[in-house]
């Protein structure tokens, strides 16, 4: 049985996908009205709304219970992590499908697992992936990044459905820092959206963001072509574009002139960039990488600044070389 902690959206809509063929999933919800209604209705009207979910799927609030799967995928928002995969008793393999660097630690979440759950192997599942369109069965494609090649294969084998397609790597923390750091450069996108500085701007930032993410992976390891792949470029043009995407709608409210701490404060869901945000700038600082698009996101984030002043002090940066 595989097993998945978190039934935010996205934990929610892989296990959809991975019960299609009648694979029994146990669903772990931290809010114990999750748990009833999805066991009672089908259905998890507070994440995942619309959408009758398979009968193969059993909601728990015991984490323990996840010991008796053979496969976990760990879906919290990234600061619950550590916390939550400490008490999933047992070594059985753990994909880790949260986006986001930790708070205060400045790990990635390989890393808070590698100390939270000691002896279990583990793999990162990311890319670009709205959990509603995966939920409704639409053509989707991550990266599943694992150092063991063999486990890789054979995890992949396990979740993946004829819409739902992972391509393998070895690049597990290429995976990771493109996955954490596009929810930061999609609030960049979402205040110029707000700000209406137009599709030259959003482009701009696009590239430039990338070249960010290169930068900081590079420095921590990460391979060029992971960050050019699914998990990194694929998942900024995606998050960078849409209002369905819950960091972008966060930076557009920004841009139509809304504090962060309104924004923030009356919301259920995350947005793992505003988390992010901080702990990347200062991850970055420590590896000597630029990244003021980051920097400029953590601004307006804290109040420091304002969106005029934000753009206007990007763009007397001294003109520069484009190679990263
Ligand atoms: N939603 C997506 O489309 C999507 C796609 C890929 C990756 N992700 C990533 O998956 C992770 C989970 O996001 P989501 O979209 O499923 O969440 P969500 O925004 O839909 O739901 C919030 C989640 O936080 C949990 N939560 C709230 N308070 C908590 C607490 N004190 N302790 C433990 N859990 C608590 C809720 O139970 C719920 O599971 C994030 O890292 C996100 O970046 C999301
Ligand atoms: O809604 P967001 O901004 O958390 O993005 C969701 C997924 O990470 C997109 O791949």
């Amino acid at each position: 049985m595989i097993g998945i902690l978190g039934a935010g959206a996205w934990g929610t809509a892989l296990a959809q996908v991975i019960a299609q063929n009648g694979e029994p999933v146990l669903l772990w919800a931290f809010e114990p009205e999750v748990v009833a209604t999805m066991n009672e209705t089908r259905r998890n009207p507070v994440y995942l709304p619309d959408r009758p979910l398979s009968d193969a799927i059993r909601a728990t609030g015991d984490l323990a219970a996840l010991g008796g799967c053979d496969l976990v995928l760990v879906v919290p928002p990234a600061q619950h992590l550590r916390g939550l995969l400490a008490q999933v008793p047992g070594t059985a393999p753990r994909i880790l499908c949260a986006k986001g660097i930790e708070a205060g630690t400045g790990m990635l979440m390989s890393e808070v697992a590698a100390e939270a759950a000691p002896g279990a192997a583990v793999a990162v599942l990311s890319g670009p992936t709205f959990a509603h369109e995966v939920a409704d069965g639409l053509p989707t494609a991550v990266t599943l990044a694992c150092e063991d090649a063999a486990l890789g294969g054979m995890l992949a084998g396990r979740i993946a459905r004829p819409g739902f397609r992972p391509y393998l790597s070895d690049d597990v923390i290429g995976a990771e820092i493109g996955g954490a750091v596009k929810n930061v450069l999609a609030i960049a996108c979402g205040v110029v959206e707000g700000a209406g500085l137009g599709q030259n701007a959003r482009a701009a930032l696009i590239g430039r963001g990338f070249a960010e993410m290169t930068r900081f992976g590079l420095a921590r390891g990460a391979r060029s072509e992971t960050l050019a792949g699914l998990s990194g470029l694929g998942d900024l043009v995606l998050t960078c574009s849409s209002v369905s995407s819950r960091n972008f709608s966060l930076g557009r409210g920004l841009g139509l002139g809304q504090s962060a701490a309104a924004l923030l404060s009356d919301r259920r869901t995350v947005a793992e960039g505003a988390s992010t945000a901080p702990v990347l700038e200062q991850a970055a600082a420590k590896v000597c990488v630029d990244m003021p698009i980051v920097s400029a996101v953590c601004a307006l984030l804290a109040g420091r600044l304002g969106v005029q002043e934000v753009v206007d002090r990007l763009l007397a940066r001294p003109l520069k070389s484009e190679t990263v």
